[in-house]
């Protein structure tokens, strides 16, 4: 596999925390957005950041690139104080750049020179733009790229410093099926050069292909942290049953069995969420009830199932 980063790499102690975040708080007019924030980032992880609209994503992760001041809480990147040391984190840290920032008319070379310039040892952006499937559009005009080339120019332009860390915001929003896998794609091969990568999404399949571990931010707290599979199970159990029964359950006898989770859907189907003996009890309760099912669907839980547990309260 190509080294996505333009060679950039370097040595990397896997294991050891380049991102630090511990007590982090903000408020806006006295209302606390992010409210005692604290994680780490093992360096060559992918560690994605989920949670609601207005969650405190977007303010935790710019606290971490030094683009907002924290009230409370200490952030280190490698070691670094992101508003002291601003220049220092500039040099590893490469941040994805909003659409808005880019000018329709610069080109794809343009871009790439332009931000080339701004550090002292920047990649050789050729073979980055090659690898990125940008070779071919290099006297392209911004405005005039699709929306998957427009994301691919601001991978590259996130790592044309040739950083250790790079924080991508909802990357992939906007993009069609094709486009978003293109990305995910890109994304496992930035990690698999070695950057860390620090990923704010709203796709759980996203998060679960792509991200080592996982936090959960709701009401500006983190409400789980964990492993994509490690949330799945502490949230829902392993299983999903889904079907619609011949007379409806109660709740009574629904709380009675070894469950996770339940949903009652519009069109009267029950979803349970549980673990084997879940389903056993399930299926006895069924059987002793004379109750028969129509469109009967078991499935392995997915961190969608964990996180509408998770965050059920607010959505
Ligand atoms: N500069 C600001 N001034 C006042 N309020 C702000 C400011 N920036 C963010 N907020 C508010 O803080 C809260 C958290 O915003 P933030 O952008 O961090 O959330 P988010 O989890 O990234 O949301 P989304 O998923 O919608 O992008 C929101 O209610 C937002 O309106």
């Amino acid at each position: 596999m190509g080294d996505v980063a333009g060679g950039a790499r370097r040595g990397t102690l896997v294991g050891m925390a380049i991102i630090e975040v511990s007590g982090l708080r903000k408020r806006y007019g006295g209302r606390p957005v992010v409210d005692g924030v604290s994680f780490s980032v093992d360096e060559g992880e992918i560690f994605g950041i989920l949670g609601p609209n207005g969650a405190g994503k977007t303010t935790t992760v710019e606290c971490v690139e030094g683009l907002r001041v924290p009230d409370e809480g200490h952030v280190r990147v490698a070691g670094l104080d992101p508003l002291k040391d601003r220049a220092g984190v500039t040099e590893l840290l490469g941040a994805q750049l909003q659409q808005s920032a880019l000018q329709p008319k610069l080109t794809v070379r343009e871009a790439l020179e332009l931000y080339a310039s701004f550090y002292r040892r920047p990649a050789n952006w050729r073979p980055l733009a090659e690898r990125l499937g940008l070779g071919d559009r290099l006297e392209t005009r911004f405005a005039k790229l699709s929306g998957g080339q427009q994301q691919r120019l601001f991978i590259a332009l996130a790592l044309i410093g040739g950083p250790r860390v790079v924080v991508l915001d909802e990357l992939t929003t906007g993009l069609d099926p094709h486009g978003r896998r293109e990305t995910w794609e890109l994304i496992e091969e930035v990690r698999n050069s070695g950057v860390t990568v620090l990923l704010v999404t709203h796709f759980m399949e996203e998060a679960q292909r792509l991200c080592d571990r996982v936090a959960v931010i709701d009401g500006g707290r983190i409400a789980a942290l964990d492993t994509p599979q490690g949330l799945i199970e502490r949230a829902t159990g392993s299983t999903v049953i889904s079907f619609v029964p011949s007379r409806p359950l109660s709740d009574d006898e629904l709380a009675a069995l070894p469950l996770v989770r339940w949903e009652r859907r519009k069109d009267d189907r029950l979803v349970i969420e549980g673990d084997d003996a879940s389903a056993n009890a399930v299926i006895a309760l069924l059987a002793r009830q004379r109750i028969t099912v129509r469109q009967l669907r078991v499935t392995d839980a997915t961190l969608d199932d964990a996180y509408l547990g998770l965050t059920a309260k607010e959505s």
